[in-house]
């Protein structure tokens, strides 16, 4: 945008200038205060009314009587605080870096624009219109995007970045803009404060105050704990009942509803808007360095980058000397994201003590053991001790499978990759209560069968019926809410939740918890269950092998599913942690859970399972009591190969 601002905006600069055309007063009044980490309860009631409080202080500044300059500078900062803010709602929560923000913001500015100068329609009554039209254009992306799996990272923000351009082009060549930009500079400024650049300091005001609370009551409710697992392992999050394409989809329409917001403001604010300094790089680069600078896992990160950047601007560049003054804060900003990585607000957080704020959401850990009342379950000691049996938190939902009928029935399961024939066509019965053992030599499918049958992968062929109820095809979320959770070979835990959270985030999607306080209650007594509660707040980098396994298994627990699907969980542990979690499968399977379990530890397959099946070569080769079906020579041979026999036998 060359235009410069209509002349109440006493000469600052516009938002579509980027970076180097803010000069913000350094003022930084917006609200900058964290809730402390999630681990602070009452900080948890406090901040809401904080947000509020501050706003309605900052709601003062016009009654002081500041030159209009003042309140323009103002107005920038807050347009960039709910404009990195709405970006971080989808990108910093998610991880799904757009650089598309220049064009939902100039979608809310030309919607704006076009009401106004074609329909004259009151300036407040297209806001809401900026709003939708932005979320309707994000949808519409995000809808088709979304849907293909490895748009992550640089592709999408290329793709976000071309979409800007795209649509740059269109507005240009249309009667939208027409290339010679819309006029509004006789449209009158409604009067919310005594002067026309008051009031857009007073409308940026509460569009950044209604954002930062959106920002915030995500942050700590249930729906932003399911947007920060989807940032760690979107697969794995999915898999654990988070419904990961929503979610997506309602955190980029929010993020875009906000953008448009500011870009109807801006629109009147500038009073001439034009295309081609709108749908361009600069705005979503400026936002992005905010937000990082701030800190993106934060709902207060942005605001904050926000504030120190613009400050930063108008102390070094409102001078005679802007190139170098721009360039002193390129290497303020260089310094800062080396050796703030995290962010300044988490750095500061760290600095007044306080525990990085690597976490999902806003409520306080559950109470101490200590602290715990009597009548809830002991705490088991450490894994592998002799202690009695720690009791399960919650009694396993009880299945509802008929008499006679399987728990899970599996027929002609298929799953081909690219020519590979995973899985061809396996017939599988589980029964209810049972531990099936499903055994075989390297790629003869059983990992693939407990991917298809969470749902990771969809099956080629076949049908999957669990308590009586066709789930074949089934996404993995739904798949995880109709009863049946699973472990991972590797253990895929979420790196920047802790151990806690990681299993709260179980609780709550694959559980039904819809309370975070709740949730991480009960998650504290599952890591009861598994030996973990003094672990509860480490990150999973700082556990051991054997404590990520374990970190699986209660997160396969948490869910309270009827049937968990067990794969290797004991691959790389020590003979002494083998006993350890063979007891704890004994544990899992005395509190309800029929056990499906791929192993390759023999003395566990034995001491274990009820039952077991052998694949080979993607197909059912075997079936019964693991003492009968192992001594077999058809298993045998599949198992050690057929020269090895014979050699054997020789
Ligand atoms: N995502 C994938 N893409 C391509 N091929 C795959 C994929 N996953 C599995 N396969 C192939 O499918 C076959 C079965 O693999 P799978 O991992 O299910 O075997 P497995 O019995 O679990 O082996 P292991 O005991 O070594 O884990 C192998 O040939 C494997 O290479």
């Amino acid at each position: 945008m060359s235009a410069t601002p209509r002349p109440h905006a006493g000469g600052a600069s516009t938002l579509g200038q980027g970076v180097s055309a803010l000069a913000p007063s350094g003022d930084g009044a917006a609200p900058t205060r964290t809730d402390g980490g999630p681990t602070q309860r009452s900080g948890i009631r406090k901040t809401p009314l904080a947000i509020v409080g501050g706003a309605v202080l900052l709601a003062l500044v016009p009654q002081l009587g500041l030159p209009a300059f003042y309140d323009s500078l103002l107005y920038l900062m807050l347009s960039w605080i709910v404009l990195a803010t709405s970006w971080n709602i989808l990108s910093g929560y998610t991880g799904y870096f757009s650089f598309g923000h220049g064009a939902f913001f100039g979608a809310g500015m030309y919607t704006t624009s076009t009401l106004l100068a074609r329909y004259e329609w009151p300036f407040l009554w297209t806001l809401p219109m900026a709003a939708l039209v932005a979320a309707l254009l994000g949808v519409a992306l995000g809808a088709v995007v979304f849907r293909v799996k490895g748009v992550r990272g640089e592709l999408f923000a290329l793709l976000t970045l071309a979409v800007t351009f795209v649509i740059g082009t269109i507005v240009v060549n249309t009667p939208l803009d027409g290339g010679n930009g819309v006029s509004l500079s006789a449209v009158p400024v409604p009067k919310l404060g005594p002067t026309p650049s008051s009031t857009f300091y007073l409308l940026a005001l509460i569009a950044a105050t209604a954002t930062l609370l959106i920002a915030w009551g995500i942050y700590v409710s249930k729906f932003g704990a399911g947007l920060f697992a989807i940032h760690d392992d979107e697969d794995a999050a999915e898999v654990m009942g988070v419904p990961t394409y929503r979610y997506k989809l309602i955190a980029l329409a929010i993020s875009c509803a906000l953008a448009g917001v500011a870009g109807g403001i801006q629109a009147l604010f500038l009073s001439y808007v034009t295309a081609g300094e709108v749908f361009t790089i600069t705005v979503p680069l400026t936002v992005v360095l905010m937000s990082v600078l701030g800190g993106t896992r934060h709902w207060a990160g942005p605001a904050l980058g926000a504030i120190a950047i613009t400050a930063l601007l108008y102390s070094f560049t409102a001078a005679d000397h802007a190139v170098a003054g721009k360039a002193l804060i390129g290497a303020i900003l260089i310094v800062a994201i080396l050796f703030m990585p995290d962010g300044i607000l988490l750095r500061l957080q760290k600095l007044f003590g306080r525990r990085a704020a690597a976490v999902t959401a806003g409520t306080a850990h559950p109470p101490s053991a200590a602290a715990r009342p009597a009548a809830e379950p002991t705490p088991a000691h450490a894994m592998g001790s002799t202690a009695p049996a720690p009791v399960a938190p919650a009694a396993v939902r009880t299945a509802t499978v008929a008499a006679g009928e399987p728990l899970l029935r599996v027929r002609g399961l298929q799953k081909s990759f690219k020519g590979v024939r995973a899985l061809a066509g396996v017939d599988v019965d589980v029964r209810e209560g049972e531990i099936l053992g499903l055994l075989g030599p390297n790629g003869s499918g059983k990992s693939t069968f407990i991917n298809v049958v969470s749902g990771h992968y969809e099956p080629t062929g076949g049908q999957i019926v669990f308590e009586g109820r066709d789930l074949t095809g089934f996404a993995a979320h739904r798949i995880a809410a109709a009863g049946i959770s699973r472990t991972y070979q590797i253990p895929r835990p979420f790196g920047h939740l802790d151990v806690l959270d990681n299993v709260a985030l179980a609780t709550m999607f694959g559980g039904g918890v819809d309370s975070v306080a709740a949730a991480r209650h009960q998650a504290m007594t599952w890591l009861e269950f598994t030996g973990l509660h003094e672990k509860a707040k480490a990150l999973p980098d700082d556990l051991n092998l054997h404590q990520r396994k374990f970190l699986e298994l209660a997160r396969a627990l948490a869910s309270r599913p009827r049937l968990v699907l067990l794969d290797e969980v004991l691959c790389g542990l020590t003979p002494s942690e083998i006993d350890a979690a063979v007891a704890l499968i004994r544990r899992i399977r005395e509190q309800g859970s029929t056990i499906v379990f791929v192993e390759h530890v023999m003395r566990a397959v034995m001491a274990l399972t009820d039952r077991v099946v052998v694949f080979n070569h993607g197909e059912l080769l075997a079936e019964g009591h693991a003492s009968e079906v192992m001594q077999r020579p058809d298993v045998m041979t599949a198992y050690l190969g057929k020269s090895t026999i014979e050699a054997a036998h020789a």
